[in-house]
């Protein structure tokens, strides 16, 4: 096992990241086998801009309010943030994934912590990692990267991280909180989030409206239909098992799509006018791209932008914005930690 320290102080790179993005390898997350015959998508989308919902330039916005908010901590409590990432095995995606992070704490002014333990690891050895973390006082978040290799309980090693620094939000207490009314988590997990913070920095109303979220998933689809919720949207949720899944989500003002099949969602689906967002992230074959494939989502893109109001591309739309909730909900918890020791003085 490789247990690390990336200590980066003071410096903030966030100016310097903007245009660059890691190379990310082939995804190993929800592939899918597309006939080479499906058209590619033209060079210059005939989406006009004013429709798009700019994910990547959001996400930039917010990481920089953090690497400012991060500097006045260290100038006023002395207290850097520090995330833990653990990765267990060698998926290229997850790999990608957790590079990603912590290149993005170094950029913030974060320290980053990280243990990567081999495919075969037991649960035993990642609960004594995520034991050492909890422990850890430098430590204000933790996160494992997901999914786990099959032989590991996800549930069993969620469940051990403490839920003052489960800052992906997945514990149980947090998703439990989520759903009650008069409760707030300490945290939410971070793409809904994500899905959240897009509609309201592009102002568009939630309350009173009536929302669909495609998929029922315990990261995405089912806290984002509580989150939707919580802002009094009339929500329905809508799965695999969904008689005329498609009528129900062509009657809603907001569409959240995270069902996990690649351009699921076509034009039909989708209510003139309605704003939406595409969770999705799959590989699609496509012999005319330097890489022989392509990113779409679980929205058939032309089609729903053709109606929609607003929409998500991808890549560029929700998937930065899970990386800077992620940053978010780590200074929060270190913020706690700091103004909880200045209430103790
Ligand atoms: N512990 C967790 N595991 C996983 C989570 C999570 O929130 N916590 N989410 C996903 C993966 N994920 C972060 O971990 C993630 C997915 C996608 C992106 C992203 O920026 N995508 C880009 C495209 C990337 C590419 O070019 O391949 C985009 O959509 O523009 C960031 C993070 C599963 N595991």
């Amino acid at each position: 096992m490789a247990l690390s320290c990336n200590r980066q102080a003071g410096a903030t790179r966030q100016a310097a990241r903007s245009s660059r993005r890691a190379a990310a390898p082939r995804p190993a997350l929800r592939p899918v086998a597309v006939a080479a015959t499906a058209p590619a998508r033209p060079a210059a989308s005939p989406v006009p801009a004013s429709k798009l919902i700019d994910g990547k330039s959001i996400a930039d916005t917010i990481r920089s309010e953090i690497a400012a908010e991060v500097a006045a901590m260290k100038q006023q409590h002395g207290l850097t943030p520090g995330l833990a990432v653990v990765l267990v095995g060698a998926r290229k995606d997850s790999e990608t994934y957790v590079r990603s992070k912590k290149k993005a704490c170094a950029e913030v002014g974060f320290d980053s912590y990280g243990a990567d333990l081999p495919a075969d690891a037991t649960e035993e050895e990642l609960l004594k990692v995520v034991e050492a973390y909890n422990a850890d006082p430098r430590i204000h978040g933790i996160l494992v990267q997901l999914p786990l290799p099959k032989h590991i309980s996800e549930k069993r090693i969620l469940d051990a991280i403490s839920i003052e620094k489960d800052v992906d939000g997945f514990h149980p207490l947090n998703i439990g909180a989520l759903a009650m009314r008069g409760r707030d988590p300490l945290f939410v997990p971070c793409t809904p989030k994500g899905c959240i913070e897009l509609l309201e920095r592009m102002k568009v109303p939630i309350s009173g409206r009536r929302a669909c979220v495609i998929g029922r998933s315990n990261i995405v689809g089912m806290p984002a239909a509580l989150l939707l919720q919580r802002r009094d949207a009339t929500v329905t949720m809508v799965h695999s098992k969904t008689p005329d899944a498609q009528r129900i989500c062509a009657e809603a003002d907001i569409v959240i799509a995270a069902c996990g099949v690649a351009e699921m969602v076509t034009g039909d689906w989708i209510k003139p006018g309605a704003v939406v967002i595409d969770v999705g992230i799959n590989a699609k074959d496509d012999p005319t791209a330097k890489k022989g494939y392509r990113l779409v989502g679980d929205v058939e893109f032309e089609g729903a932008a053709a109606k929609a109001s607003l929409i998500t591309p991808v890549p560029g739309g929700v998937g930065p914005m899970t990386i800077a909730m992620l940053l978010q909900n780590t200074f929060e918890s270190a913020k706690r930690v700091a103004e909880g020791a200045k209430a103790s003085h």
